[in-house]
């Protein structure tokens, strides 16, 4: 039995940043601007904390500018909404992105509906997630266009290829839809309600997990050959014993990795798969908006 191919995440994502850092430069050379992306943290959640340091550090690294705000846990919409408005009329601010998820005072839509459009660079507007359903992307939110650029260094072409993406969440699993629709795929989309998870996942050349149940995706579901992208991150208790004492924690997806890479023809590990993805992305979206941005004026 041949084990799959590991896409390394990890590795094509540090290449697309040192395209986008080449893309920056070029930037900056026939428009005499520097991209400058907002990142606003509302409270203190640890995951979201080292995701936003992260994001912030890998703006920096590819030659734009940082801008970094940060509201307290107890902070109003009304100032979140103030603060976007801002950043909004900021001509320096080619991207806005508020990291998810916020207090639970705070409604999540009408934030992401706050934000202009033009510099909603997660993609997460229904006017963008309007573009992406009638066929004419703009900026594409980043965890699936990171799907969708390692499904194409794997497969090449996806055209007539029938895809199963279980999740139907609108920051993962409908643009995920959406973008292997325009890519000529045959689409499915399984959720909680889906009597025949198993059988459909039989037919799949690519499936597409993010369901965020930790190994809920069974080796015997897939289709030899298949490729499986595996979006989850959840966080389970340490394998080793000690560790697991001390309360340490590790991460994996929603796939059964080990099983899954005996069936597979590619399959993406996690850490170290979609998760980088998504800041190369994020970055990638930013250029862009600041190319959309500038090239009226
Ligand atoms: N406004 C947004 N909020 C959130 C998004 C988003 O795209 N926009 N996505 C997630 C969190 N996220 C970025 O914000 C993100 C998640 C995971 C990774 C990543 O690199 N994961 C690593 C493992 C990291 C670890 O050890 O914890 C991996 O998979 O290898 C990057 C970004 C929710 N919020
Ligand atoms: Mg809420």
């Amino acid at each position: 039995m041949t084990e799959a191919i590991i896409i390394d995440g990890k590795e094509f994502s540090s290449n697309l940043r040192n395209k986008i850092a080449e893309d920056v430069k070029t930037f900056k050379k026939e428009r005499n601007v520097v991209p400058g992306l907002a990142v606003v943290l509302v409270g203190e959640d640890p995951a979201s904390r080292i995701y936003v340091r992260k994001k912030e550090e890998m703006t920096t690294a590819v030659g734009m500018n940082s801008l970094s705000y940060r509201l307290d846990a107890n902070a109003s919409q009304q100032e979140l909404l103030d603060l976007i408005e801002t950043l909004n009329h900021d001509p320096a601010v080619h991207g806005i992105l508020v990291q998810l998820p916020l207090p639970k005072h705070i409604d999540t839509p009408t934030i992401l509906e706050a934000i202009d459009p033009d510099k909603d660079v997660d993609g997460f507007h229904v006017v963008n997630a309007g573009r992406l359903a009638i066929g004419t992307p703009s900026l594409v939110p980043c965890t699936p266009a990171g799907c969708m650029m390692l499904l194409e260094h794997s497969l090449g072409s996806l055209k007539g290829k029938n895809a199963l993406v279980i999740g139907r969440s609108t920051i993962v699993g409908r643009p995920m839809a959406q973008l292997l629709l325009a890519a000529d795929c045959t689409v499915t989309v399984a959720h909680r309600h889906t009597k025949n998870l198993e059988e459909l996942c039989r037919q799949a050349d690519i499936v597409v997990a993010a369901v965020g149940i930790p190994h809920f995706v069974k080796a015997s579901w897939l289709k030899p050959g298949a490729v499986v992208i595996d979006v989850g991150i959840n966080r389970v208790p340490a394998e080793d014993e000690a560790a697991k004492a001390a309360g340490k924690t590790r991460i994996v997806g929603d796939v059964d990795f080990v099983e899954a890479a005996k069936v597979a023809s590619a399959i993406t590990p996690v850490p170290g798969g979609v998760g980088p993805m998504t800041i190369a992305c994020l970055l990638n979206n930013t250029v862009q908006a600041a190319r959309n941005l500038t090239s009226a004026s």
